[in-house]
């Protein structure tokens, strides 16, 4: 494996913080969401084809928290319409800087993405035909999502398309029995049961996951013309809302 594997919640924490993307998540990021998102290799590369397939020429493709940019590097290797600009948004100075280092390396990716250090509330989308987000509406406050996804909405061209990935929340037995499911695939990747339970309180106030209905009625309220599942495994998915 390739960088630094995450053993953040490996000894017992005597008190527990609030999760935050910082220098010591940086640090271990890429083997923390590989190890605890199901499926998440799957989803970037499918994510980067379906940005080839909507991506239109002369326009803007947006990778909402962006992380260390790995949806932008997949919309930039599948992407072929000419004159189409990745921007690439993070508020975490930590994941921007780590992101543009890892760009650079790639041919012709620091050329085409622009990394944006911001809050996603701030930036302004327009001239759209693909906007991502890949597990990142979840970290906003709950009060501000409908805000965000309007946003989007109206900077998003005719036929543009959000990809929208998020870790779902179900009705109570169908919740039990994917939260177990998703413990397991963490047990599976070398979590302890003691990692799974402190990441588990960190998250607890700051990832904040709703149901699939919720989130399609707010695409569909804020005028998207269809919105629906294309991925699911346990209780991550990933829907695709066409404007
Ligand atoms: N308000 C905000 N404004 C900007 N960025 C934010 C905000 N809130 C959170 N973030 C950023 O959203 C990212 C969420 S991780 C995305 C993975 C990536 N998409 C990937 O495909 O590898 C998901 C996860 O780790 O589960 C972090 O980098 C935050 O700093
Ligand atoms: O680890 C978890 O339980 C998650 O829900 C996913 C995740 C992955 C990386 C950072 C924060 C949350």
């Amino acid at each position: 494996m390739v960088g630094k594997s995450d053993t953040l919640y490996r000894s017992p924490l005597a008190e527990m913080v609030d999760f935050r993307f910082d220098e010591r998540v940086v640090s271990v990021f890429p083997d923390m969401i590989q190890r605890s998102v199901p499926g998440y290799g799957t989803l970037i590369s499918m994510i980067g084809v379906t940005a080839g397939a909507y991506a239109q020429a002369d326009s803007n493709c947006y990778d909402l928290g962006c992380s260390l940019g790995a949806v932008s590097l997949a919309m930039h290797e599948y992407i072929k319409q000419p004159e189409c600009k990745v921007i690439a948004v993070d508020n975490s100075m930590a994941m921007i800087e780590k992101a543009q280092q890892i760009a650079a390396k790639i041919p012709g990716a620091a050329q085409r993405i622009e990394f944006q250090l911001a809050d996603i509330l701030d930036v302004e989308i327009s001239q759209a035909s693909v906007v991502v987000m890949n597990f990142t509406l979840q970290f906003i406050r709950p009060e501000l999502r409908t805000t965000v996804i309007e946003q989007i909405y109206r900077g998003l061209k005719p036929g543009g398309v959000l990809i929208l990935s998020e870790k779902l929340s179900f009705e109570q037995q169908q919740q039990q029995l994917l939260t177990d499911l998703h413990h397991e695939f963490k047990r599976a990747n070398g979590y302890s049961d003691l990692e799974i339970s402190q990441k588990r309180s960190a998250l607890e106030n700051v990832l904040i996951p709703e149901s699939l209905e919720a989130h399609c009625q707010r695409l569909s309220s804020a005028g998207f013309s269809s919105a629906g599942l294309w991925f699911q495994c346990f209780n991550f998915a990933s829907i695709l809302a066409v404007k």
